[in-house]
């Protein structure tokens, strides 16, 4: 079905911030037309559905660039906690215990929240990743996928699983890239390796990289140099390269990110909750590196609302730094869109522009939250929440419309997770 959003206000994030008032029409999953007053065909008014958009924002769906979704099953499971003690005695053991199919409901569940909240793709790493793949060809949404990658008597058949996920997944809406979990849970051989593969499977590589100081301490300790520079000489950013959180990297390791082109993603709440600290994320801009934001997983977030972290990535630099017109609410929306389509190499997306793909959230201007409105970016970083979201589209298909979830039975995946919060709780 194509569709016509008529009279609607325009938040392009092109290279000009242009902020248009007119209407877009979109076939075959795609922006065919932006303009005033579009006229259709006969023959195209027959296919066609009309959303009258006066009182609505459109802008590019907004893109999550770091998070793990299988794991939204273990939101509130364990809080408060550094990320050592979070991750290696509270978090690992818990994913022991899940299955395939609760990894199955939980992505179901995580991409429900995405969509509720005008998120039209996400960048993820998880174990039982075609699970999360399975979830992400029902739903229609958008995703990087990759299988996370540790050293241990497991390592091979994680590998063998990456290569499975990326034959029988690969497609328009599904990039599968290699994720090396980090360079403290992988042996430096095992960086070299995915280095390697990913050249040879000419897609990308994810890691979480320089996210603690006990990370970067034990690596001084082991390597006596920083993370950034023992992913550097394992050849891992000689491919597209996501580094997610960068808090504690150096002026020589900004100038390397920088100089490889590798795209960081800030993770602002996740740095918050696990005492992590702040990413220096203005100083990476200023040096040329590409920074796109996520909200990590519902363990250490716990939501995986973009509108939010939008809002806490914009406040929380200007408040570091005590500069209050940096990451201003177009940049941070550009991080949370362009920046992230371009962080995994993909350039047909993240910009409402003829020809690009139709992946468009729908905001609702008369909220009271989002009345008055001056400047409708601002409106959208500053002030908008999930509940001011109209539709989600993604190639042009309305996956989620005025409350309502098209893909996913939501009774029927509320009570599959009650289910399986029943057994955890019991077995954990
Ligand atoms: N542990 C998996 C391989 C890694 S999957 C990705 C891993 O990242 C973990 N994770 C989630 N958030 C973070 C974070 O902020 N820092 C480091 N790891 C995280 C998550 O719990 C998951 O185990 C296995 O044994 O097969
Ligand atoms: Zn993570």
């Amino acid at each position: 079905m194509d569709i016509l959003i008529k009279n609607a206000t325009i938040i392009t994030c092109n290279a000009q911030n242009e902020v248009l008032k007119g209407d877009i029409f979109i076939k075959s999953g795609k922006i065919a037309r932006i303009a005033e007053n579009i006229e259709l065909s006969i023959y195209e008014q027959a296919t066609v559905k009309v959303i009258e958009g006066k009182d609505l924002i459109a802008m590019p769906g907004l893109i999550n660039a770091h998070t793990h979704c299988g794991q939204t099953i273990l939101r509130s499971f364990a809080d408060d906690m550094p990320l050592y003690e979070w991750l290696f005695e509270k978090i690992f053991p818990a994913e022991e215990k899940l299955t395939k199919e609760m990894i199955y409901f939980s992505s179901l569940l995580g991409i429900a929240e995405m969509l509720k909240s005008g998120t039209t793709m996400f960048f993820d790493m998880y174990f039982h990743e075609d699970m999360t793949a399975k979830a992400v060809q029902q739903t229609g949404i958008k995703a990087v996928l990759s299988r996370g990658l540790q050293t241990d008597e497991k390592e091979d058949v994680r590998l063998d699983e990456t290569k499975e996920l990326f034959y029988n997944y690969s497609s328009d809406r599904i990039k599968v890239f290699f994720g090396p979990h980090s360079i403290y849970t992988c042996s430096y051989n095992l960086l070299e390796k995915v280095a390697q593969l990913a050249q040879e499977f000419k897609t990308g590589v994810m890691i979480h990289l320089s996210e603690s100081e006990n990370e970067v301490n034990e690596c001084y300790e082991k390597y006596n140099i920083s993370p950034v520079k023992i992913c550097s000489q394992a050849g891992l950013f000689d491919t597209i390269c996501i580094a997610a959180h960068c808090v504690y990297v150096d002026d020589e390791d900004i100038e390397i990110l920088s100089e490889k082109n590798v795209s960081c993603v800030y993770n602002p709440t996740s740095n918050l909750k696990l005492g992590n600290g702040f990413a220096p994320v203005h100083n990476m801009i200023k040096s040329g590196v590409n920074v796109a934001i996520g909200t990590d997983s519902a363990a250490s977030n716990n939501n995986l609302n973009m509108l939010e972290e939008m809002h806490i990535a914009s406040l929380l630099e200007k408040g570091i730094y005590r500069l209050p017109d940096i990451l201003n609410a177009q940049q941070i929306l550009k991080m949370a869109t362009t920046n992230a389509a371009m962080a995994a190499g993909i350039y047909n997306t993240g910009i409402l522009q003829e020809g690009f793909c139709a992946d468009i959230a729908l905001l609702k201007t008369k909220d009271f939250n989002m009345l008055p409105c001056y400047n409708p970016v601002s409106n959208i970083v500053y002030s908008s929440n999930p509940s001011n979201v109209y539709a989600t589209i993604v190639d042009g298909q309305i996956l989620y419309m005025d409350g309502k979830l098209f893909t996913i039975d939501e009774e029927a995946l509320v009570r599959e997770i009650k289910s399986i919060e029943k057994f955890l709780k019991k077995s954990v």
